[in-house]
């Protein structure tokens, strides 16, 4: 099978209350421990490259060793580009063989984020190519822009039916509390995602796809492995994955993880390291990092998205 869109898999998604993993990829490793996970659990995945990520590898890497995971997995695999941020990205993106992109505008003010997107989206469409879109600021780290917590705003419910209807965006990811990076709230405040914001853009758009992004739960286990092994992350904390598990069971289609990749995979290289000086074949500390992704991937598609067995 070969690259899919995600129409299909947020029909499913929709209407069977589950969401689709969408993993940020930017190596060989990543690639592999992600959709491994994903083959053994016949999980459908979309696979994401954010700008940063296609700068790290080149803009012919990691479109390859997508079209390689296909061809080892015999996944519905859908390749996206993660925070567009103009319509030159996407479109070279869409020239790639990208199935789906997101132009992130979100930062503009309403009439510009609907301009671009509504650019985007008809050079997306006439090219067979979906479109996420965003509305409201997400805190936190993306491609070294720092959005400060006073700086993000939740998504406007009132808003929504006017940006999709004007700019015929494919889904919308938006903001209720969610944040990029490794610390996403506060040690001592509980984390509550905004339900009611949530609840009220679906009652605006029913049976439309929402994505959520920055929705890493920073496990507690591998936040204490890097710390214990000479990393320096205190106070890392997520988004509990009860509240994931809820909102993959509403109307959000698709939930964005990258920090907790990150830290499956410098903990399991800390670690190593820690414990065998020695090595320096990469391929000792790669391996086993590769599988501690592995391991990750598939608790969050069986235990937090649900979407296992929804391959086929
Ligand atoms: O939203 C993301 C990518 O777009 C990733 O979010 P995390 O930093 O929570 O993994
Ligand atoms: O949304 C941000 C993703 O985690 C991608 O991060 P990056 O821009 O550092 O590749
Ligand atoms: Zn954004
Ligand atoms: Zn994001």
């Amino acid at each position: 099978m070969p690259l899919v869109t995600t129409k299909e898999m947020f029909e499913k998604a929709y209407n069977g209350g589950y969401a689709i993993g969408a993993f940020n990829v930017n190596n060989m490793e990543i690639i592999q421990g992600i959709t491994e996970a994903a083959a053994e659990l016949k999980a459908p995945l979309i696979l994401q490259v954010s700008k940063g990520a296609r700068a790290y590898a080149n803009r012919t890497y990691l479109k390859k060793l997508v079209e390689a995971a296909v061809i080892e997995t015999g996944l519905p695999i859908a390749l996206h580009l993660d925070h567009g941020d103009s319509f030159e990205l996407c479109k070279s993106c869409i020239e790639d063989g990208f199935t789906s992109v997101m132009i992130d505008a979100s930062s503009k003010p309403f009439a510009e984020n609907i301009a671009l997107t509504r650019q985007v989206v008809e050079y997306a469409h006439d090219h067979g190519v979906v479109v996420e879109a965003e509305l409201g600021t997400l805190a936190g780290i993306e491609d070294e822009v720092n959005v400060s917590a006073e700086d993000s705003s939740y998504t406007h419910p009132e808003e929504v039916e006017e940006f999709v209807s004007k700019t015929g965006c494919d889904s919308l990811a938006i903001a209720i509390g969610t944040s990029h990076g490794a610390y996403k709230f506060k040690p001592g405040t509980k984390p509550q995602l905004r339900f009611d914001v949530l609840e009220e853009v679906s009652r605006r758009l029913p049976g439309f796809p929402i994505v959520l992004h920055g929705s890493s739960s920073v496990p507690q286990d591998l936040v204490a492995k890097v710390n214990q092994y000479g990393g320096n992350m205190p106070g890392a904390i997520g988004v509990p994955e009860d509240q994931l598990r809820k909102a993959a069971s509403l109307a959000v289609c698709k939930i964005n993880i990258d920090s907790d990749l990150r830290l499956a995979m410098t903990a399991s290289i800390r670690e190593h390291f820690a414990l065998h000086p020695a090595d320096f074949d990469p391929r000792q500390y790669l391996k086993p990092a590769r599988q501690a992704i592995k391991e990750l991937v598939a608790h969050k598609l069986v235990d937090v998205l649900g979407c296992d067995g929804k391959a086929f």
